[in-house]
């Protein structure tokens, strides 16, 4: 048995490229960035109005007394007018060029109409209500570097340069496999001594939020079968996420299967709880990556979190977040292990607050649904009411 931080060192040195591949627009969410963006015009793209009223010569509107003639109306989407006399006016749209020869827009609500004159009665600065050319950004700079992962801010910019395809990261093909005679599918009524299939469900949606689509696969406990089949997998998949099967039981053959299929085990159990027997290995010859949790559906989603998401990140180039929360009472850890304990974070005086939700322990699925992460525990240690702890968050927090 390996300490926790030992375990997720080898795993993050297991990381691994998978290449480029070009995507749509609409189904970039989520990836990650594989070209620099650069402003292919620049941003606004010419001087705009921001507001709905006349632009104006701000020289010429000083010496036309007060009534500004109207001489047309310019409007978002057509090309740039002339003001041809600088004592008069043009209607303005907001999103619309600014004419020629004017140089400040002034609202309606600052003017009074009548007939085909405008009178201003408010005090008017020049160059006020015009979104410059250029002001944001200047042609040809970057405005997603490389590596950028593409939420829905990066999808507008995207939009507004252009690129309806893109170069991004290749995510790995990922097979998510549950073993167990006891399981059943979600549609079918088990029987006394079974239980329906969670763990793939769990793994499936995980990934699903991360941008990653996989395919599920539920093995019996039979070591010929479990060969058969995880071979087949090994030439399909970059990525096998299994769960239960590792743990010292009659039946639990994931490991003897994965030594004679060649797989090159890099360690098997964790000094952590919940998680332990986790088993983590490589296929050489295929370049499939194995994470083998431990069956029990909080050791499963546990693991998946310390282990799996900081892998993906590193191997899409992305960095961690390190979280921490002040703990709201006092814990103590008096085992050997790393523990991960489910908490519920609050903000409170602007500060994360994690108070440990009590659970009946690893098999407890629907403590998960009551808890916003896992904070790390060292082992032997007794941590003080307030004292700063890391954080796994599980859910979306605030
Ligand atoms: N003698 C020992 N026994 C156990 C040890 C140990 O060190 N020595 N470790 C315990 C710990 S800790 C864990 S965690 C479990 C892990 O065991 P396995 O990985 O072999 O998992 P299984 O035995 O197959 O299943 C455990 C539990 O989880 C349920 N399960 C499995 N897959 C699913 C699924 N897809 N959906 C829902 N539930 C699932 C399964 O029915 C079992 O109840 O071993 C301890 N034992
Ligand atoms: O380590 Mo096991 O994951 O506690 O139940």
């Amino acid at each position: 048995m390996i300490p926790f931080e030992e375990a997720l060192n080898h795993v993050l040195e297991y990381c691994q490229d998978y290449g480029v591949e070009q995507v749509g627009l609409g189904e970039s969410l989520n990836r990650v960035l594989a070209e620099p963006i650069e402003a292919d015009r620049d941003f606004p793209p010419f001087d705009r109005s921001t507001k709905d009223g006349i632009a104006v010569n701000f020289k010429g509107m000083q010496l036309a007394e007060s009534h500004l003639k109207i001489q047309g109306i310019a409007q978002a989407g057509s090309s740039q007018i002339t003001l041809k006399d600088d004592a008069h006016c043009i209607e303005i749209m907001t999103g619309a060029v600014l004419p020629e020869n004017s140089d400040t827009v002034i609202m309606y609500e600052h003017l009074e109409r009548s007939n085909d004159n405008f009178k201003v009665h408010k005090a008017v600065k020049k160059g006020q209500n015009i979104h410059s050319q250029a002001s944001d950004v200047a042609k040809g700079e970057i405005l997603l570097p490389s590596g950028t992962r593409i939420t829905a801010s990066e999808i507008g910019v995207l939009a507004s340069v252009g690129k309806s395809n893109i170069q991004v990261k290749k995510l790995p093909e990922i097979g998510v496999v549950a073993t167990g005679n006891e399981l059943v599918e979600v549609n079918e009524k088990p029987l006394a001594h079974q239980i329906r299939k969670s763990n793939t469900y769990s793994l499936t949606g995980l990934l699903t939020d991360l941008g990653i689509l996989s395919e599920s696969y539920h093995f019996k406990d039979d070591a010929e079968s479990l060969k058969i089949e995880l071979e087949g997998l090994l030439h399909k998949k970059d990525v096998l996420l299994l769960s239960g099967g590792v743990s010292k039981g009659k039946f639990d053959f994931l490991p003897e299967t994965f030594a004679k299929l060649g797989v090159e085990k890099v360690f098997h159990k964790v000094l952590q709880r919940p998680g332990k027997p986790f088993w983590f290995g490589k296929h050489v010859k295929t370049n499939t990556l194995i994470f083998s949790f431990p069956g029990n559906p909080v050791s499963t989603f546990a693991n998946f979190h310390v282990y799996f998401i900081p892998w993906l990140n590193k191997t899409l180039g992305l960095s961690s977040a390190r979280i921490t929360v002040f703990l709201k009472e006092s814990v103590e850890n008096t085992t050997g292990l790393t523990l991960f304990k489910g908490v519920r974070v609050q903000v409170i005086n602007g500060q994360f607050e994690a108070e440990v939700v009590q659970t009946t322990g690893s098999g407890d699925l629907v403590g998960l649904t009551k808890i916003d992460g896992f904070v790390q525990l060292p082992s032997n240690t007794k941590l003080e009411k307030g004292t700063l702890v890391p954080l796994v968050p599980t859910k979306t927090i605030v």
